[in-house]
């Protein structure tokens, strides 16, 4: 079975794009990211490609809105049945508490384990300047761990945020608390639009439970054996 601690994110922007990648990554991916460039794009026809290809769905829409418009929509986005889906947890402990709450409700009704529910920290691409620039006078990791607090006690199974964090998110929320972590680099890859960066093994190291990754595979020349370098590099990390 494919190591799921690697999720590949899937930002191309046709279908016979997406289904040639996950094709090429064969066996080596069982956890897919889908999120604003193809859902927009294709819509609900993605998701059930991957489910046919029997592929675990991270569903990245980042919900930010007022309470009851973010718990109705992740309660439309249900009938999907992906496996993961997120809000930022900047929209608030009231939104993120009711958003739980009526993902919840509404599974018992369909008779189904809730989807996780996790929360946007502070993007992996934000770095110190365009953090001052919003204003913000704390240093960005410490916003990072009160808003993975916050998410906590709002009753979200998880953050994602940067592995530069995770340590610390590890610490102050404990061991069943996921923490995705994008912004992963191999070592010697570009940086591309992001900041906040770790190699995939030291992601791992830091606490992540899951690694988003997706130009260092989907630009690759060879996507299938940058995947399986990945793979390499963490199958000894526990
Ligand atoms: O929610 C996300 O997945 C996400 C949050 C974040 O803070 N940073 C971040 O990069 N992402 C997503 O993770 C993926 C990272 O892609 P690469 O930078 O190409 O590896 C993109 O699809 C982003 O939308």
């Amino acid at each position: 079975m494919a190591d799921e601690r690697l999720i590949a994110a899937l930002d191309v922007r046709t279908l016979s794009e997406a289904k040639a990648l996950v094709e090429k990554l064969g066996d080596s991916v069982g956890f897919y990211k889908v999120g604003m460039e193809l859902f927009y794009a294709v819509g609900p026809q993605i998701i059930t490609y991957l489910k046919e290809q029997n592929k675990k769905i991270f569903l990245d829409l980042k919900l930010h809105d007022i309470p009851n418009t973010v718990a109705e929509g992740l309660v439309s986005l249900m009938k999907l049945g992906v496996d993961i889906f997120n809000v930022h947890a900047s929209g608030g402990f009231t939104m993120m508490q009711k958003a739980v709450t009526r993902v919840h409700e509404e599974a018992a009704k369909m008779g189904i384990n809730p989807p996780k529910l996790i929360a946007i920290t502070i993007l992996t691409s934000t770095n110190d300047e365009d953090w001052q620039g919003l204003g913000m006078a704390m240093p960005i990791h410490e916003q990072v761990v009160r808003l993975a607090k916050l998410t906590q006690k709002a009753g979200l199974d998880g953050v994602v945020a940067s592995a530069r964090e995770a340590q610390m998110i590890r610490e102050a929320c404990g061991n069943d608390f996921m923490i995705v972590t994008p912004g992963v680099r191999p070592a010697g890859a570009s940086a591309d639009d992001q900041s906040r960066i770790t190699t995939p093994a030291q992601a791992l190291q830091n606490g992540a439970s899951q690694l988003v990754i997706g130009r260092p595979i989907y630009a690759a020349d060879n996507p299938k054996a940058s995947a399986d370098n990945i793979l390499e590099e963490i199958k000894n990390i526990k």
